[in-house]
């Protein structure tokens, strides 16, 4: 039988095969080009489909470190902006508006009087004396009037109310002196051009945009929303953030700590510091350094329900740290492994399937120090906020700064004040939580007391911190 095919529709099957995996391969480069070619690394609104764009982005070599700035850019080209809902307005403080808002009735509603006085028609003010008028009706705010009005007469008005077509001029009540059912009003208030009446639509129009897309709802907004009908917003979901704590020495809060262990502080702190940033916390457990509970960690991570992970400890050189090697068999793809910034050179981003995930490293203070400069931006912007806090400002030096091992980028916890008109930052102290961080320079070994030096706010449009 050798020789003889015993399928003889297999050529034409495999000369198919062949075919369409080459149509296939050009079709990709094809693709891959043309994102290449229309990457934004600017893009806050990638979407869920951005996932050839998301491969072009991880690097092919095996140089996994990258600067701050590089890894912010990285991090946005990878960003997958969460799906929309429609919430309540009433409990949409702190939510990002997926679309642009717009009014649905002018503002004011109607032609309103802006004091609490007299109102008269059109035809008088001109005979450069003060005048006297009867009054002949009220308005209240609130009241649907009909209330006609006519030269030579004037009609009490508050503040808010309804003015009638032939009302010309509402004056103020101070400005008049009333006698009975008699108003005098001088010739110079009759001959003032402000009217005090605000016209329908004149601060807004139906359809105006009141509040655009990708911004974080602050209680001034809702009150603006509120006012131009809008009781339902479209918004961006809120991030699931799932998070585990790493390290042998790791107990939970509530329990006495034996020689040599820990309560795990940084899961509380991360809980705190994702809401503050607009995610949803889920806390994974604390899981000890081994390789089977972190490959079971991970292993289980892939079905958890949440859009982006992180984990502490277990990011130094030491031989229990075993996050990367965990991620990699998991199947995760690295991003970088090492930053060129400090506290927080020992850390990791990558994708674990759709996953993003950020290894950070266990001492509380790195945690703090790259949620703020790293993660939390990051949650921003998978929420689709437009702009990106923390943000950066200059601050003078209220003390000289040595710095001791200049030549990496550096993150210093500082305490802001406001005196004489400038803004002031001073180091935080041991203990104190920052509500700034310095940026110093890698090229810097120390700064001056009265330098400016740039600054990040640690505040968020979620809930500003200062001292
Ligand atoms: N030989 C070297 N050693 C270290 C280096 C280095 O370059 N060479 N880098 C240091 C730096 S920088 C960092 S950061 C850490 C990275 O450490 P890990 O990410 O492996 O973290 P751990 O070793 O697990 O913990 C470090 C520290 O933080 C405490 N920790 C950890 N988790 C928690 C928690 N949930 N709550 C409270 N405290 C926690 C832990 O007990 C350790 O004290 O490596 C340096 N070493
Ligand atoms: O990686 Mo360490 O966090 O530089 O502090």
């Amino acid at each position: 039988m050798c020789g003889t095919n015993p399928f003889p529709n297999r050529n034409i099957y495999h000369t198919f095969a062949i075919l369409s995996k080459k149509v296939c391969k050009f079709f990709c480069l094809t693709v891959r080009l043309w994102c290449m070619l229309h990457a934004r690394t600017d893009s806050l609104y990638l979407s869920k489909e951005t996932s050839l764009k998301k491969q072009q982005a991880i690097p092919d070599n095996t140089d996994m470190i990258m600067d701050h700035p590089a890894c912010m850019r990285k991090i946005s080209q990878l960003i997958m902006v969460m799906k929309r809902e429609v919430v309540p307005l009433t409990t949409a403080l702190g939510r990002v508006t997926a679309t642009d808002l717009t009014a649905l009735l002018p503002q004011p509603a109607f032609r309103q009087s802006l004091r609490d006085g007299y109102l008269v028609a059109s035809g008088i003010g001109e005979a450069g004396s003060d005048q006297i008028f009867p009054i002949t009706g009220i308005i209240q705010a609130g009241n649907v009037t009909e209330t006609v009005i006519l030269p030579g007469q004037a009609i009490r008005i508050m503040t808010g109310a309804m003015v009638p077509k032939a009302g010309n001029r509402v004056i103020p009540q101070e400005e008049c002196s009333k006698d009975n059912d008699m108003v005098r009003i001088p010739a110079h208030a009759l001959g003032n051009l402000r009217t005090h009446i605000e016209e329908e639509g004149s601060e807004m129009a139906v359809g105006d945009l009141v509040v655009a897309a990708g911004t974080v709802l602050q209680p001034e907004h809702i009150g603006l929303l509120a006012t131009t009908g809008l009781n339902e917003i479209e918004v961006f979901r809120r991030p699931r953030v799932g998070f585990f704590c790493t390290g042998s020495e790791l107990v939970e809060i509530g329990s006495v700590p034996l020689p040599g262990q820990k309560i795990s502080s940084n899961q509380h702190l991360l809980a705190g510091l994702v809401r503050r940033f607009g995610g949803e916390p889920r806390f994974l457990g604390t899981i000890h350094d081994t390789h089977a509970a972190l490959a079971q960690t991970f292993a289980e991570l892939r079905a958890t329900e949440c859009d982006l992970v992180i984990s502490t400890g277990g990011m130094g050189p030491g031989k229990y740290d075993l996050i990367e090697q965990a991620f990699l068999e998991a199947g995760g793809e690295v991003i970088y492994n090492h930053l060129d910034l400090t506290p927080g050179k020992n850390s990791l981003c990558g994708l674990l399937g759709e996953k993003l995930f950020f290894g950070l490293p266990g001492p509380p203070t790195a945690v703090h120090a790259l949620m703020n400069a790293v993660v939390g931006p990051a949650l921003l912007q998978i929420q689709g906020v437009g702009t990106l806090y923390p943000m950066i400002i200059s601050a003078c030096l209220s003390q000289p700064i040595t710095i001791r091992r200049p030549g990496i980028m550096q993150l210093r916890g500082g305490i802001l004040s406001y005196s004489d008109g400038r803004c002031l930052v001073r180091m935080a102290g041991k203990h104190e939580p920052p509500s700034c961080y310095m940026v110093i320079a890698a090229d810097r070994s120390s700064y001056k007391q009265d330098e400016l030096i740039e600054v990040q706010l640690t505040a968020t449009p979620f809930g500003p911190h200062f001292s």
